[in-house]
């Protein structure tokens, strides 16, 4: 297939095109760079544009007949979208809406849309079911939902035929380590302990360690990101016109932010110091998968299993590229 994929010089998105090409896939990626790296991409790939500029969608898919579309892009900063809300609602809710806008005029009816758990926001129970009510906490879960939203409407006018995948914690890197996560400001957990062991931070702290949790510290689903990858590939080949799947990508095992400290300090033999601060705005304490139903009807079975042999991969990446793409 043709494949368009957005966001793809970004940290998910660029796993999923080195998976998509080495499946035999024609795969171009449309980026601004605003978050993404060149240097991420295949050579000779990258498309550069930006979503919220309709003239260049137009372009690119008159270039190109494209078969299905990755939607990858997106603003995805949890505090920034509280404070800056507009920008956020512009960026993925009217840049998905433009790339749907150019994708029906270019009648392209498949698109597989990057979705999170921030849209079930604080859920009731654990592990999370699909069916479960989806009631996002910030405007970033808003985004994703209001878009989640439209994809089922499209999907019943126009014959759309989508995956809405909703990740849990993207983590990990290429088994290689030639690409990995590099987030600027980084803000999540497993890059930033890995920044004290490089040495490039004095310690880490731990966002409150009186959760209810069995340790008391905030319990996710981290899932590697070629694991993620898998799953778009097996969503790909199974959207049909005019109808949607909605799924939960996640391993279904939780892992403690103390367990994930101590899984880098034995990967890394750096003794990682740790400070215990007050909560961060907005944590549930625990998010983790009930990832059955993708499990079943992508024929999908996650390779990385446990937090270890995730961090292992991120340190493989950390060590080699102590300053990401930038050196
Ligand atoms: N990382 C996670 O843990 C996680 C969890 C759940 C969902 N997601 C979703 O997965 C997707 C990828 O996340 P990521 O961590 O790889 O983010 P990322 O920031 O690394 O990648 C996003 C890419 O989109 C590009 N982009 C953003 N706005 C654009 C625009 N208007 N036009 C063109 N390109 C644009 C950026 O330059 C970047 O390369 C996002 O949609 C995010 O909301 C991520
Ligand atoms: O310095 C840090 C950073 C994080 N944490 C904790 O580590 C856990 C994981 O935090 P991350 O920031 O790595 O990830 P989140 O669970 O906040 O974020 C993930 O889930 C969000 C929805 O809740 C979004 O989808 C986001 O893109 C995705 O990375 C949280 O309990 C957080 O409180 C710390 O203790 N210290």
């Amino acid at each position: 297939m043709k494949i368009l994929v957005t966001g793809g010089a970004g940290y998910v998105g660029s796993h999923a095109v080195r998976l998509l090409t080495k499946a035999g896939h024609d795969v171009w990626i449309f980026d601004n760079l605003m978050n993404g790296y060149k240097a991420a991409t295949p050579a000779g790939r990258l498309i550069e544009g930006d979503l919220l500029d309709q003239n260049r969608l137009a372009e690119v898919f008159a270039e190109r007949q494209y078969d299905a579309v990755m939607h990858f892009a997106a603003l995805a900063y949890v505090g920034v979208s509280v404070t800056d809300p507009a920008t956020y609602y512009r960026n993925n809710v009217v840049g998905t809406l433009n790339l749907l806008d150019a994708m029906r005029a270019a009648d392209v009816n498949k698109i597989v849309f990057s979705s999170t758990c921030a849209t079930y926001g604080t859920p009731d129970k654990s592990p999370i079911t699909e069916g479960m009510k989806q009631d996002p906490i910030n405007p970033y879960g808003y985004t994703k939902l209001v878009i989640e939203r439209a994809l089922d409407d499209y999907a019943h006018a126009y014959g759309l035929g989508f995956a809405a995948l909703r990740y849990f914690n993207a983590s990990g890197a290429a088994e290689d380590g030639t690409i990995g996560e590099d987030h600027k400001p980084e803000t999540h957990l497993i890059p930033l302990i890995l920044q004290v062991a490089l040495g490039q931070r004095q310690e880490i702290t731990v966002f409150g360690d009186d959760y209810p949790t069995p340790d008391g510290t905030c319990v996710r689903d981290y899932i590697h990101v070629d694991d993620l990858a898998t799953a778009h590939l097996a969503a790909l080949e199974r959207l049909q016109p005019g109808k949607g799947l909605k799924l939960n990508l996640g391993t279904g095992a939780g892992a403690s932010v103390m367990e994930v400290i101590d899984a880098c300090r034995r990967e890394t033999g750096h003794t990682i110091p740790h400070k215990v601060a007050p909560r961060r705005a907005g944590d549930p304490a625990e998010l983790v998968a009930d990832a059955s139903l993708a499990r079943k009807t992508l024929d999908w079975t996650p390779k990385y299993v446990g937090i270890e042999p995730i961090v292992k991969s991120a340190w493989k990446w950390h060590k080699s590229h102590p300053n990401g793409y930038g050196g």
